[in-house]
Parts: structure tokens; sequence; C-alpha cells
């Protein structure tokens, strides 16, 4: 046995096995033939890449039913030397598991994963009208819960989970949304950006300054002024005062296109804390437009023509 540290890289994942989590993380190519080591929660997996530990984290970051996962926003609001370099999306659906022998009318108390319990909320109040509700790390972890005490009598779980679990399913498709989507980020501490593919995406989180407030429009201005499409919007409290709000956004395009660029110069001119995420490609592979008084050649062409009149050449 060599004592040469093992090579082979780890990746860290909200698990165990079978988790929406787990399923997006076999979407990674880089991550197969690697070591997967699952963790319970959005913090553990990005301690493991901030302290060495993992080459990457996959953390789920946004709900098409829910909205953003506050936890996994407010940790890369927080925690330094993160970003994202890709994103993946996994249709999520759910099933109701109990262990063998129990009945829907047995049930009392249900284990969900918040955001999974959320998605359910319709069906679980009309099927399970005086049910209660123990919060669980993960959807596998709520199940394989089942079969170690009872606490609940029941889960709401993927629908994969009776391959991994001796469990009964009491009902499927329980997802109020039956086209639900949750999209994963892959976090890294790797500073080095994806190329720019042309479908791409740019995640930043921004501060108001203290100074004015309502200056929401005038940081969002630094986009519209360059051309630049805003995909997700979404404030989140800072938490250091009532009305004091960090948002969490996404832009279409890559930091290497000039409108993007000046974009983020233009905010960081106005912002106090700008916060870039990174630009990775888009899950959906959707090619960015733009108008073309917004390309690369129009800023390229602008800078040449100012640096010609500061040398003292002639007008380009
Ligand atoms: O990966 C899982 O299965 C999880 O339980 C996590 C998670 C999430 O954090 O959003 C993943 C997908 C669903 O939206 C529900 C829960």
């Amino acid at each position: 046995m060599s004592d040469a540290p093992d090579a082979t890289p780890v990746y860290s994942y909200l698990g165990p096995i079978g988790t929406f989590t787990w399923e997006a993380l076999r979407q990674v190519p880089e991550a197969a033939g690697a070591t997967w080591r699952s963790v319970s929660n959005v913090g553990e997996a990005l301690d493991d890449v901030t302290a060495g530990r993992s080459v990457g984290a996959m953390i789920a970051i946004e709900n098409s039913v829910e909205g953003g996962v506050s936890a996994t926003q407010d940790a890369l609001a927080t925690v330094p030397g993160l970003r994202i370099i890709g994103e993946y999306l996994v249709p999520v659906n759910f099933v109701l598991v109990a262990r063998p022998g129990v009945r829907l009318e047995d049930v009392r108390v249900v284990s969900a994963h918040p955001v999974a319990y959320a998605q359910c909320r319709h069906y679980l109040e009309s099927a399970l009208p005086d049910h209660g509700h123990i919060p669980a790390p993960s959807n596998v972890a709520a199940a394989a819960g089942l079969l170690e005490n009872d606490l609940a009598q029941a889960a709401v779980a993927p629908p994969g989970i009776t391959d991994h679990h001796a469990l009964e399913v009491l009902a499927e498709q329980i997802g109020d949304n039956p086209n639900a989507v949750t999209r994963f980020a892959l976090v890294s501490r790797s500073l080095a950006i994806p190329e720019r593919t042309g479908a791409d995406k740019t995640s930043i989180i921004a501060e108001l300054p203290d100074d004015a407030p309502g200056r929401l429009l005038e940081m969002l201005e630094q986009f519209a002024t360059r051309g630049v499409n805003m995909s997700l919007l979404e404030s989140r409290p800072i938490g250091d005062a009532l009305g004091r709000y960090r948002f969490v956004i996404d832009l279409d395009g890559h930091i290497h296109d000039e409108r993007v660029a000046d974009a983020l110069l233009g905010l960081r001119r106005f912002s106090p804390k700008v916060i870039f995420l990174g630009s990775y490609p888009r899950a959906d592979k959707r090619q960015v437009e733009f108008v073309q008084e917004y390309g690369d050649e129009v800023f390229a062409d602008a800078r040449d023509w100012l640096r010609s009149i500061l040398s003292g050449e002639p007008e380009a």
C-alpha cells in the first residue's frame, strides 16, 4: 500500500446514494472514477472544498417551485474563495414511502427534506391533513430514517428509493408540480474560469451601498445599459439589520464577454460588495442572444478610439 496520499479526486455531495444531488453529480464527466463523499448539509460540502478535502461540491441552488435554496445562497455569500464551475438540472418528483405493513391511514408524522416537503405540500395536506413534519437532511436520509427509528411513519423520497432501501411506496408522483426541476451548482475553489462557450451564465452576489436606499434601479441599470440580461434576481437578508439585503444575480453571458465585463466594472464602482461566483456553461446550453451594439468588437473599437486620443494619435 503506497504511503503516497491518494491522488484520486474527491467530490462532496448531499447524500447518501440516491439523492437528487447524487443524480446531479452523475452528470459530471470529471466525477466519474473519482471518490464521492456523502455529506449531510450544504455547509459540510463547502467546508470540504475550502479545506481542500474535495475538489468540488455539488449543491442544490434553485428549485423551479420553491425558488433559490437559501442555505446555498447564504453560504456562497459568506464562504470566501468559492466558484461555481458548472450547473446541472435534475427533474424532481417524489414518492411517499413507509416501512412494509404501514398503511397511509397509520401515518401521523412525515419525514422530509424541507425543500422537498415544500414541493409536496398540497398532496400531504389533502392526503394527511393532520400530519406532522420532521425535517430531514436529505430526501434519502428521510427514507432511511424510517428503518432506524419510529419518529416518523412515512417519508418523502426520490422515486428510485426502493432500489436502495426495503421500503414500500404508499403514493407516487406526490410533487405538487409534475414538471419540477432542481438546479444544482458544482462549486470549486479553483479560480480558473471555464472557457467561454457562447451559452454561458455569470453568477454574482451584490449588496446595495449603505448611503442611499432605493438605489436598486441604479444597480440594475448597470446591466440594462450594456444589454446584459438578468436571468435571476433574488434578495436575501444580510442578517445584520432589518431591511438590509444582498442580491443573488445570474447574468446571460460570460465575464470574457466585453459587455458582461463592462457591466461588472460599473457594478463594482457602484456597489461596495460584489462577489463574483463564476462564469460557466448553462445547463440548458441555450446560446446567449444580444444586440450587436453590445458585441465585443464595439467595446474594443471604443477602447481603441479612446486610446488613440489619449496617446495623441489622430482619432481612429
Ligand atoms: O438531493 C436531495 O435529494 C435533497 O434532498 C436536496 C434537495 C434540495 O436541497 O433541494 C434536492 C432536490 C429537491 O429539490 C429537494 C431536496
